[in-house]
């Protein structure tokens, strides 16, 4: 049976959040070394962290094949991830984080560490987390997509409004140790995504590197890779019989769910809260 939400200051968090947050805020120590993967869920987190980690590994395959993704890059977020951080000696640390600006660890802002952030036309992302969210057993069960649908827009889903949490994270727009990634900008050229973030992580790849990783963060390739598509998540967590990671992968799948009427109401409310938000920055305005 899927689960209710732990509400922490407002905002709804699947329940193997940590209550804490507000302590791991002020204790967690960031080193200048860390490279800090941040998003909305379903925003392409994981296309972008096996990305980050294939240019780390300039292309070698073996590390991404072997060690599950969230021991390659632990969840901030939750106590277990936490402490798989603070217990790794080597940099760089790689480390993912769901969590609202408000809620981000203090010492990161002082530090050098690199931080992406993802992001995704939020219209696909209801749709993603719509499916997902059925088999997550820390998270309320989505039901109808109608209702659904409401959730999102009131921000009563995991990790609450994706209006705020956007909203949050663009103040650390222009900042130097701060990349902005879209998931339609990987979809558009991913070559060029590539040379993007390796540029940011100040990792010169060969072609014949910059290939390699070309190769392996396609779809199919991280579809076909237990050790990024999910398929290891324990079954106390996920019920892998009712969604799975690698979903689709495509863009515009809100198109074949939404009514006429749900697209109408969300391109208000989409106004509304994205009113200060300088045009043309999203490609799904
Ligand atoms: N390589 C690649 N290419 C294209 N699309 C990809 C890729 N990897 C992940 N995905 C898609 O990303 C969606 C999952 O987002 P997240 O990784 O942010 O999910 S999570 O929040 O960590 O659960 C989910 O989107 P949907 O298919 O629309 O559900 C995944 O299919």
């Amino acid at each position: 049976m899927a689960g209710d939400y732990v509400w922490i200051e407002g905002i709804p968090f699947p329940t193997t959040t940590m209550e804490d947050l507000r302590s791991m805020q002020d204790e967690f120590v960031a080193r200048d070394e860390d490279i800090i993967i941040i998003s909305y869920p379903k925003s392409g987190t994981n296309w972008i962290s096996e990305l980050i980690h294939l240019v780390h590994t300039r292309g070698d395959p073996s590390w991404v094949q072997s060690v599950v993704k969230w021991k390659r890059s632990p969840w901030l977020d939750n106590t277990f991830g936490l402490e798989d951080i603070k217990q790794q000696q080597e940099d760089p640390r790689f480390y993912t984080s769901h969590l609202p600006i408000q809620f981000f660890p203090k010492s990161i802002f002082k530090s050098k560490a690199k931080c992406v952030y993802i992001t995704r036309n939020p219209r696909d992302i209801l749709i993603s987390g719509y499916y997902f969210w059925k088999a997550i057993k820390a998270t309320k069960n989505p039901g109808s997509l109608e209702e659904y649908f409401e959730w999102f827009l009131q921000g009563n889903v995991p990790y609450g409004s994706w209006f705020d949490h956007v909203g949050g994270w663009l103040q650390m727009r222009g900042k130097e140790n701060f990349l902005f990634m879209l998931y339609e900008e990987l979809h558009q050229d991913i070559r060029a995504s590539v040379e993007k973030v390796s540029q940011f992580l100040g990792t010169k790849l060969s072609p014949e590197e910059l290939d390699s990783v070309l190769k392996n963060v396609t779809f199919q390739a991280m579809k076909d890779n237990k050790m990024s598509n999910f398929s290891l998540v324990p079954d106390i967590h996920m019920d892998h019989r009712k969604a799975h990671l690698m979903r689709k992968g495509i863009i515009g799948d809100w198109k074949n769910h939404f009514t006429v009427a749900q697209s109408e109401a969300f391109d208000k409310v989409y106004q509304e809260k994205m009113a200060g938000v300088p045009p043309g920055l999203f490609p799904w305005e």
